[in-house]
């Protein structure tokens, strides 16, 4: 039965995203949007340009294959760890080819469900999928489909937020505009569309952190003010939202992550004072600074979509035990320092992936009964 309230307390089933069949990523707008603040250096004159000419007739960009067979293995280690841990491992459809398809409005190509952080998210009983961002993702959650109707009838709610039409117009770009780059000039010129409604919702589960009846979410943009307002609207007094104000782009379990009632994984101090007041007194576990030499070297035609600090997406399987990148060993040994039981898993391309462990991962159950109070 579908039941997860936090982020903390014992793990007994997880979905694993799958990266199979991850071809290329669509340089159109919602796509640039959504990662302007880490591809940003990407998106700017003269790598653009350079990078641009590989590009193909309909502006996609390759992903080398070789990078998402290392994923691949990747992923399949970090199944084989949880599993190793008695956790039951649920996952998506393999997305069987890269499917193009038309919505009225524009075309794209479907993604692997490899980020299931991203689009749904559990409140107890009840699982949402949450409208997409970027266009690409439309469809990704079908991949999900036997997954979610296995939940189903064992009993979970299971609810869909408003479907966008994502016309260029849907977008609220104040966020990234005034910054001159190749990539703006076509946000700041949205094109007109019949079927324009203004502003719509449009927001990711990872957006959200769980405290069990306490949730940090992060809005940056109307599109995300009006998700908030709508899971604010239906979730009634069952959970209580708190918001940070852009506090990130968009994601934060980069940023912010608890580890247990009282601990938090943060990424730095600065962050301490957009807290809820009621956070502010918990321990806090900050990060060694990464080295660029954690990473793999990629070339000027590989989409580095994240910050350095991605490795910090670990997934706690219980309060003591948490899995994390065994390429960063410096955050590893922090960890194990304040106490903790780490599992190291290799994963390498998540930088080019968009995510960790936390990310690519939707837990699905987890101990407790009823979504406690950590903030009165
Ligand atoms: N759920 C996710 N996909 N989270 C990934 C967040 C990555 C974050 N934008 C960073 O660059 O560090």
């Amino acid at each position: 039965m579908l039941n997860s309230f936090d982020e903390w307390s014992p793990l007994k089933e997880v979905i694993v995203g799958s990266g199979l069949n991850h071809g290329s990523h669509e340089m159109e707008l919602s796509f640039k949007l959504f990662f302007h603040d880490e591809a940003y250096a990407a998106f700017y004159y003269p790598t653009y340009q350079v990078a641009k000419e590989k590009e193909a007739n309909n502006g996609s960009r390759r992903l080398k294959q070789r990078y998402v067979e290392e994923l691949t293995e990747d992923v399949e280690e970090f199944v084989a760890a949880l599993t190793g841990l008695g956790v039951k491992v649920r996952r998506p459809l393999p997305l069987s080819r890269p499917a193009t398809f038309n919505t009225p409005y524009w075309s794209g190509t479907c993604l692997p469900a490899l980020n299931v952080r991203d689009q749904a998210i559990v409140f107890g009983d009840e699982l949402i999928e949450t409208p997409p961002q970027v266009r690409t993702r439309y469809f990704e959650n079908d991949l999900l489909k036997p997954v979610f109707y296995d939940y189903f009838h064992a009993g979970a709610r299971w609810t869909t937020m408003p479907r966008p039409v994502m016309t260029d117009r849907s977008f609220d770009t104040s966020y990234v505009s005034g910054q001159n780059t190749p990539a703006l000039q076509e946000i700041a010129e949205p094109a007109e569309s019949e079927f324009d409604v203004g502003h719509e919702m449009m927001f990711d589960a990872a957006q959200c952190i769980r405290f069990g009846r306490d949730v940090l979410v992060n809005v940056a943009t109307r599109n995300h003010a009006l998700g908030v307002e709508w899971l604010r609207r239906h979730l009634g007094d069952r959970f209580r939202f708190h918001v940070l104000e852009r506090f990130a782009d968009n994601h934060i379990d980069s940023l912010v992550l608890p580890l247990r009632p009282g601990t938090l994984l943060l990424r730095h101090p600065g962050l301490v004072d957009h807290l809820p007041e009621k956070l502010r007194s918990w321990d806090r576990i900050y990060p060694p600074e990464p080295n660029e030499n954690i990473f793999p070297t990629y070339e000027d035609d590989d989409l580095v979509l994240t910050s350095k600090y991605i490795d910090l997406n670990v997934l706690s399987v219980d309060e003591e035990t948490v899995i994390a990148n065994s390429l960063f060993p410096e955050l590893v040994k922090t960890l194990e320092k304040q106490g903790f039981t780490v599992v190291p898993v290799r994963h390498r391309h998540r930088r080019l992936f968009g995510g960790g462990f936390h990310c690519f991962t939707l837990d699905t159950v987890r101990e407790g009964s009823v979504p406690e109070s950590y903030f009165d």
